[in-house]
C-alpha cells in the first residue's frame, strides 16, 4: 500500500500553553482510505488535520505528504502540496456575496498563476470542471444564485465542489457537517464518499457523530488529549474503545 501520510514524532504546542495540542504522533496513513477521526473537543482533531496542509506547523517531528515535507509557509514547495489537498470545513468559509459559481471557481486559484486570478480569468478546463462538480454535488440549478441564499446542507455542497475543482488527491474534513442535521449530515457523507470513490482519494475527516464514522470510514483514529488512543477498523470500534476516546 502507498504511504501519502506520514507523521513522524510529530508534536504542536501552541504559543502560551502548558499542553501539547498533538503529542508524539508516528501515523501513516495509505493511497485510498477513508479516515474518520474521532475525538472529544479539544482532543486535537483540527490540529491534527490542519498539519497535513502547513495551516498549522509542527513544533517538532515531521510530516510528510507524498513524501514531500510540509515545511513553513515560506516553502515554495507548500504551495503544490496544497494545490493536492482540498479541504471542507465546518463553517463552510466561502463567500456569502458571491455566487455559487464564483465560490466553486475560487478552488482553481491554487493552480492557476497569480495575475490570472486576480482578474477572474479562467480557462475553458476550470469552467468545465466547475460545471461537472456543481452538477456533481447537486447544485447546477443554483450555480448564479448567491451563497448567502443556501441552506447549510447546499452551502457544503458548495463547500465539496469548491474542494473537487482542486482535482485534490486528498480530502480533508475539519468537521464538515457538525453544523448541519442528521439527515443533511449523512447525505453529505454519501457525496463524500461517492467523490472518495470516484476519484480515488484519500479522505480524512474529523466528525463528532460516531455512527456516521462507522457507515463510511474505511478506518478510524480515536485522540485523546493529543495522542492516538485508538486506530483501527470499523468492527473493532468497541463500546469499550468509545469509552477510552471519549473518557
Ligand atoms: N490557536 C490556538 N492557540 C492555543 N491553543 C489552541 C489553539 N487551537 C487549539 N488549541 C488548543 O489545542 C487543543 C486541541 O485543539 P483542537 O482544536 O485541535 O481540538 P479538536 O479535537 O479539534 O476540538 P473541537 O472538536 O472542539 O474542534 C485544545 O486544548 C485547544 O484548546
Amino acid at each position: 500500500m502507498t504511504v501519502i501520510l506520514d507523521w513522524q514524532r510529530a508534536s504542536v504546542k501552541y504559543p502560551g500553553s502548558k499542553d501539547h495540542a498533538l503529542k508524539n504522533m508516528s501515523l501513516q496513513i495509505h493511497k485510498g482510505e477513508f479516515v474518520c477521526v474521532l475525538g472529544r473537543s479539544g482532543a486535537g482533531k483540527s490540529t491534527f488535520i490542519r498539519t497535513i496542509n502547513g495551516l498549522q506547523l509542527l513544533t517538532a517531528g515531521s510530516v510528510k505528504v507524498n513524501g514531500q515535507l510540509i515545511r513553513g509557509n515560506q516553502d515554495s514547495k507548500l504551495k503544490k502540496v496544497r494545490s493536492e489537498i482540498g479541504m471542507i470545513f465546518q463553517h463552510f468559509h466561502l463567500i456569502p456575496r458571491m455566487t455559487v459559481k464564483q465560490n466553486v471557481m475560487t478552488g482553481r486559484f491554487g493552480k492557476n498563476k497569480n495575475w490570472r486570478n486576480i482578474l477572474g480569468i479562467f480557462s475553458d478546463n476550470d469552467k468545465a470542471l466547475a460545471k461537472y462538480y456543481m452538477s456533481e454535488v447537486g447544485l447546477k440549478e443554483f450555480e448564479d444564485r448567491r451563497v448567502e441564499r443556501l441552506s447549510g446542507g447546499q452551502k457544503q455542497r458548495v463547500g465539496i465542489a469548491r474542494a473537487m475543482v482542486q482535482e485534490p488527491s486528498i480530502l480533508l474534513g475539519d468537521e464538515p457537517v457538525a453544523s448541519l442535521d442528521p439527515t443533511t449530515s449523512d447525505y453529505i457523507f454519501q457525496i463524500l464518499k461517492r467523490m472518495h470513490d470516484e476519484k480515488e482519494l484519500t479522505t480524512i475527516i474529523n466528525v463528532h457523530d460516531v455512527e456516521l464514522a462507522k457507515k463510511y470510514a474505511s478506518r478510524i483514529i480515536g485522540l485523546r488529549e493529543g495522542k492516538v488512543v485508538f486506530d483501527g477498523s470499523v468492527e473493532s470500534l468497541t463500546e469499550e474503545v468509545l469509552t477510552s476516546i471519549y473518557r
